[in-house]
């Protein structure tokens, strides 16, 4: 181990530190900090990784530039070979991507009607659909990852789906699939050796690359197909939504030999965005669901704070937010409890730097330790408990800063879509609960455990709850 590198597990070389344990990963991340403090080690294959406890640690080195790169994964490639769009990309690409997506985000509505009202109408979809289950012990239904798939479709392509239509369940089955397997890809980034040692086909067979292929393909044509139909009812003067943004700015650069627009390069920003912003928007709001559930009394209140804001009939808009602050407190608290993203996505070091007073060598991963800092006693007063008004302040009003809390990460690379996603938290959350109740079936409990076998998500596992309709 070279000299100066935090303290944590080195492991040996090719395969690094493999745990012969039965704790969990986020078990075992806590005995680490317990162990080595706020910065440890952790070799995983050939990668070495830095996990950061510490929020001041984290805002430091995510706002360094040395430390806003990504790592080249090609499990990250999947949609080309190329390194293109927003998530894995570093400099200029990157860059440029990520003003035109924050601002596109901006003028499209955040904030103003025209988004809002989207997201309205899709959750009073989903309220009807659940409307049809009320009464019989059912899992929450897949209209609510569809609804939620409109919204961003919406944003991107200026179109909405039924929640009928196969374009979108074929869409939404395959963007399942695909991050299902982006796990199963990462092992021959982890043990790149692996290459070398077993022939191409086995390689392929066994970590399914020949199927992601196929996925890739049809993924790419929804894009493309969308991409023309745009080109050829663009109005410069009326761009109506993301992809006649980018359209607009492409034709601007045409001559620009540094430009970085190109038809190749939206079809992978449009992929990032339906990757970041569905699985994660969709399975916070099951978890406030499933934390509210559990919580009749938290629940009660809820819906009685949003009763007297909201007359029947009425949906909250963004104004409405600073008036419902037990909502929004239920929402960050269940951000914090859930911690969706449990190691966020890793950044890596692009030059030999220090951190924290240690060494850390050019490449190596550098991660926020969410889940431990979101559970941890020097920020929360009884993590273990979900306590939503731990964000209210003594007048009762809603407090957002909050040291130790992360889930959108910090700095230069921060979630990109987190307005977008606290409006639709918002604006579901108060639709859904203003018409219906949710229970826990009679002589069941409900589980708030993590489905094992997600490295990147903390899901919700899949029960039955009992919908009820309101008075
Ligand atoms: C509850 C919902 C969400 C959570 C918990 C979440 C969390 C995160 C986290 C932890 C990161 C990594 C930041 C880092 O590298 O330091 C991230 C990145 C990102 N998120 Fe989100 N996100 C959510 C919703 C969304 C939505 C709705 C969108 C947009 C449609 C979105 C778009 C992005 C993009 C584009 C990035 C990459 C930013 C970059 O590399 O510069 N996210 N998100």
């Amino acid at each position: 181990k070279p000299p100066g590198l935090p303290p944590g597990r080195w492991g040996l070389p090719l395969v690094g530190y493999i745990p012969l344990t039965t704790r969990s990963l986020s078990q075992q991340l806590a005995d680490l900090r317990n162990k080595h403090g706020d910065i440890y080690i952790w070799r995983i294959g050939t990668h070495l990784h830095v996990f950061l406890h510490d929020h001041q640690l984290v805002k430091e080195a995510f706002n360094r530039p040395e430390f806003k790169d990504r790592a080249d994964l090609k499990a990250f490639r999947f949609m080309d070979p190329d390194i293109r769009g927003l998530v894995n990309s570093n400099e200029d690409l990157w860059h440029n991507n990520r003003r035109f997506t924050l601002r596109q985000l901006r003028d499209l509505g955040m904030g103003k009607s025209m988004l809002v009202s989207v997201v309205q109408s899709q959750a009073s979809l989903l309220v009807e659909e659940l409307k049809k289950q009320t009464g019989r012990p059912a899992p929450i239904p897949n209209a609510i990852t569809l609804a939620i798939i409109n919204v961003i479709w919406h944003m991107v392509t200026g179109k909405q789906f039924t929640l009928k239509d196969p374009k979108i369940r074929q869409f939404s089955k395959i963007l399942d699939e695909t991050l299902r397997k982006i796990n199963l890809l990462m092992v021959p980034d982890y043990l790149p050796w692996l290459r070398s040692l077993l022939p191409n086909t086995v390689l392929r067979w066994i970590f399914g690359i020949d199927e992601v292929s196929d996925m890739r393909e049809v993924l790419y044509k929804f894009f493309i197909d969308d991409i023309k139909e745009h080109q050829r009812t663009l109005d410069p003067n009326n761009p109506r939504d993301l992809m006649d943004g980018y359209l607009i700015e492409m034709e601007e650069r045409k001559d620009d030999p540094h430009s970085t627009f190109s038809e190749e390069d939206l079809t992978v920003l449009a992929f990032d965005l339906f990757v970041a912003g569905s699985e994660t928007t969709t399975n916070t709001m099951i978890w406030i669901i499933y934390f509210l559930t559990n919580n009749p009394q938290v629940q009660s209140k809820m819906q009685a704070e949003i009763d007297q804001v909201l007359p029947p009939g009425t949906q909250a808009t963004l104004q409405d937010r600073a008036r419902l602050p037990y909502t929004e407190a239920v929402i960050h608290e269940t951000l914090r409890k859930s911690t969706l993203v449990p190691l966020g996505v890793p950044h890596v070091a692009s030059q030999n730097t220090t951190l924290g007073g240690y060494v850390i060598p050019k490449g190596t991963m550098v991660t926020c330790s969410t889940l431990t800092v979101h559970n941890s006693d020097r920020y929360w007063d009884q993590p273990d408990h979900f306590q939503p008004e731990r964000w209210l302040d003594h007048n009762n009003k809603f407090t957002t800063k909050k040291e130790g809390f992360v889930p959108f990460s910090i700095g230069k690379r921060q979630c990109a879509g987190e307005s977008l996603a606290r409006m639709e938290l918002f604006i579901f959350t108060t639709t859904l609960f203003q018409t219906l109740n949710f229970s826990v079936p009679p002589g069941k409990t409900l589980s708030l455990e993590v489905n094992s076998g997600n490295a990147f998500f903390r899901l919700p596992i899949q029960q039955d709850l009992l919908v009820t309709l309101r008075k």
